[in-house]
């Protein structure tokens, strides 16, 4: 059995447009959106135990071990695998901002979903591993489909994409957004009208067409100053909009060069960075379909 993994990847989503269409009888909202992998990345290493002990091995500010998602998503597959005997020291190496909106604790718990299913020899396929990460996050299936995709449900309905493969410039605006408070605001409109795939325009143009909005993005904007100070500045250089529950905005770009360009009069209070659409998750081929 190979003993150890490291520097793996979990990158970033973005969400291109997020509507929520309605709610289900226990609370959580039905979303339509189409959901981009970005070629930055949190990143992991794996190294396996014989003593059924499963460690993180670093601090990360404000996540104690035990909460981690990363803890519990190896806890889970541990169970659901039924080999007890099997562990996980496991060093989470942040770079993705928490409630940032780009999914950076799913993405953590989608890659030691993956990368333990591999090393651990549990034989668990693409189908199963993506249930069990629906029990820890919306958005965790998403990561473990591997493509980029248009989802449905609470984001466990997926339809692959092939999107355009644009530079993105993200913006973060230096607060954290907890996604509940947002799903929770009495100001957040359920009701967008549920549009099918053959709607709206071929993903690879849908930067380029005013389909679409985030529906989350007024209520973050209204209880957040700074996201809506962000996306008031970046909107002089596009179609710029929040991802997922915030609090990082966002904006599209053919070149590369017109990303740079942006970055350098991004204000000095923001952190920015530039990232390149991803077709495929960098691990999709550890998993069987
Ligand atoms: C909004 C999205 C869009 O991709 O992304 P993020 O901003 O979190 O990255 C996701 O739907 C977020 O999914 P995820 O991050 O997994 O949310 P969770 O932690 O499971 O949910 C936190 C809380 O938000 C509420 N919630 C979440 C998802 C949903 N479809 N309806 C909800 O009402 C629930 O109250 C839940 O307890
Ligand atoms: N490995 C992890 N990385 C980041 N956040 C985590 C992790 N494990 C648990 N969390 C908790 O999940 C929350 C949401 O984190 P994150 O997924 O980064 O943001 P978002 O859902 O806005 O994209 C964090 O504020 C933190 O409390």
């Amino acid at each position: 059995m190979q003993a150890s993994l490291s520097n793996c990847p979990a990158p970033a989503k973005l969400n291109l447009f997020l509507h929520v269409t309605g709610r289900r009888a226990d609370g959580y909202h039905l979303l339509q959106t189409v959901f981009q992998l970005l070629d930055r990345s949190d990143t992991l290493d794996f190294s396996v135990r014989d003593d059924g002990r499963i460690r993180r091995t670093n601090d990360v500010p404000g996540v104690p071990e035990e909460t981690d998602l990363v803890v519990r998503a190896a806890r889970l597959l541990q169970t659901a695998a039924g080999k007890p005997h099997l562990g996980a020291d496991i060093t989470v190496h942040k770079q993705l901002p928490m409630g940032g909106g780009l999914g950076g604790g799913s993405s953590d718990a989608a890659t030691t979903l993956t990368v333990l299913n591999h090393l651990w020899q549990t034989g668990l396929n693409r189908t199963q591993l993506m249930a069990l990460g629906l029990q820890l996050g919306a958005d965790v299936p998403f990561f473990l489909f591997g493509r980029n995709a248009f989802a449905e449900g609470v984001g466990e309905d997926l339809i692959a994409l092939e999107t355009a493969n644009r530079w993105f410039v993200v913006i973060e605006p230096g607060v954290s957004v907890p996604t509940a408070i947002i799903f929770s605001s009495e100001e957040l409109t359920r009701d967008t009208k549920v549009v099918r795939i053959t709607d709206f325009p071929e993903a690879h143009n849908l930067l380029d067409s005013d389909f679409g909005k985030n529906d989350l993005e007024v209520v973050a904007a209204k209880q957040f100053p700074p996201v809506a100070e962000a996306i008031k500045w970046l909107k002089t250089y596009g179609n710029a909009r929040m991802t997922g529950s915030g609090a990082c905005v966002f904006c599209s770009f053919e070149h590369e060069h017109q990303a740079d360009e942006v970055l350098k009069q991004v204000p000095s209070k923001w952190i920015a960075w530039k990232a390149k659409a991803m077709q495929e998750h960098p691990l999709a081929h550890l998993i069987s379909s």
